[in-house]
């Protein structure tokens, strides 16, 4: 196969990104054309989107601070009919991918534009997926209308996420973009994004980890994260991120965190079937291989690393192997069973991923 023929389609969002962009917020829902937005947030980060409403004096409908990890289907219905009751032309998130996620739900019934300013890595808002969570089961999709239209990235507004969180959801975005260097429909730019975004994320913690407050190593993660957003957005997702819906939605493990966990395994799983991939990711770290790398990684910067210290119950591995293996998706590696259950073994106890595939 010709490995230079692609498609490729630029994401058509605004980025305004750096220290102090929040400034330029006022300017960017004029661009918009924005005069009564909903600003969002979760309970906890109210305070924040107080402050970035203070900001837009006479053109804020609302804040509503019920944004909740998974976007559960009863919190995006009063979400939607507090947008609808506050004649709201744009729904403002101010927060993580729950935030942004309920923003999104927002978007998919209303058409309303998204303007995001994210103060996590876990890139949400530079794809065009959203996910809602009915009867216990998340639902994925991607729609056009669910891009934020707008992001402004302000490295400072960062600062407050706790270390451990810092670490988990910088590898959250790295997953997205290791699984974007072996995807199907990847091309010649995703990958430069992915392996300057694994690089750009991977250099900031050891700086974060000294100073949770380095500006600078802010501001380098945040376009680590702003890259592989980027790339999840453009490709599909194979098994890693398969199997980390699996455990969140399924399992309700923390989504940052079971990120951390799964990916050195993950890696593993497809590390024969990806050769070219496994090498980009190695380099990007500094490491001689790249499940190993990534494993180290979280350990040297205390990650989770075991499914059981996040919530899963052993008595679950059998049923999250069969769920994995139930759905067709693609991945360099065809999903087996027997295998996907010696990964999620391995991952139960936080070994580190084994020298040589589960599996021929
Ligand atoms: N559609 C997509 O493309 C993507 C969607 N997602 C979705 O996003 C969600 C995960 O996103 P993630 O960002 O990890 O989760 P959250 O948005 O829930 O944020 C994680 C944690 O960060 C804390 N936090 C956020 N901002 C700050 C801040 N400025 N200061 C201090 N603490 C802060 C929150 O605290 P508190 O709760 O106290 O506010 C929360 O506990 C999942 O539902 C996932 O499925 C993730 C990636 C891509
Ligand atoms: O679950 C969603 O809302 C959609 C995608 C992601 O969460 C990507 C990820 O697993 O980080």
């Amino acid at each position: 196969m010709d490995p230079l023929s692609f498609s490729y389609a630029a994401s058509p969002s605004r980025i305004v990104f750096g220290a102090g962009s929040l400034e330029r917020l006022p300017g960017e829902l004029d661009r918009l054309g924005v005069r009564r937005a909903l600003v969002m947030c979760t309970p906890n980060q109210r305070g924040q989107a107080e402050a970035v409403a203070q900001r837009l004096p006479g053109r804020v409908a609302g804040i509503f601070d019920g944004a909740e990890m998974h976007v559960p289907i009863e919190v995006a219905r009063r979400a939607r009919a507090a947008a609808a009751a506050l004649d709201a032309d744009c729904a403002l998130a101010v927060g993580g991918g729950s935030t942004i996620g309920l923003g999104k739900a927002i978007a998919l019934e209303s058409g309303l534009p998204i303007v995001a300013v994210p103060t996590t890595y876990a890139g949400s808002e530079a794809t065009p997926i959203y996910g809602i969570t009915e009867a216990g089961l998340k639902k994925t999709g991607r729609d056009a209308r669910v891009l934020p239209r707008t992001v402004v990235y302000d490295p400072t507004l960062s600062l407050t996420l706790p270390l451990p969180l810092t670490v988990s959801s910088t590898l959250n975005a790295i997953a997205h973009a290791c699984e974007g260097l072996y995807a199907h429909d990847g091309n010649p730019v995703t990958a430069l994004m992915a392996e300057e975004g694994i690089r750009a994320c991977a250099g900031a913690l050891q700086p974060l980890h000294a100073d949770p407050q380095d500006l600078p190593a802010r501001s380098q993660a945040l376009y680590g994260a702003w890259l592989c957003g980027t790339v999840l957005g453009a490709v599909s997702m194979g098994l890693h991120h398969k199997l980390c819906h699996t455990l969140g939605g399924s399992f309700g493990l923390p989504h940052a965190e079971v990120h951390s966990v799964i990916l050195p395994h993950a890696m593993r799983y497809n590390t024969a079937a990806a050769p070219q991939a496994m090498e980009r990711i190695a380099r990007a770290l500094g490491a001689d291989d790249a499940p190993l790398g990534l494993h180290r990684l979280a350990a040297e910067h205390g990650a989770p690393l075991s499914l059981q210290e996040i919530g899963m119950p052993e008595s679950g591995l059998d049923r999250a192997a069969e769920l994995a293996a139930s759905q067709p998706y693609p991945n360099p590696r065809p999903l087996e069973q027997a295998a996907l259950r010696q990964l999620l073994e391995a991952a139960f106890h936080g070994r580190a991923p084994l020298a040589t595939p589960n599996a021929a």
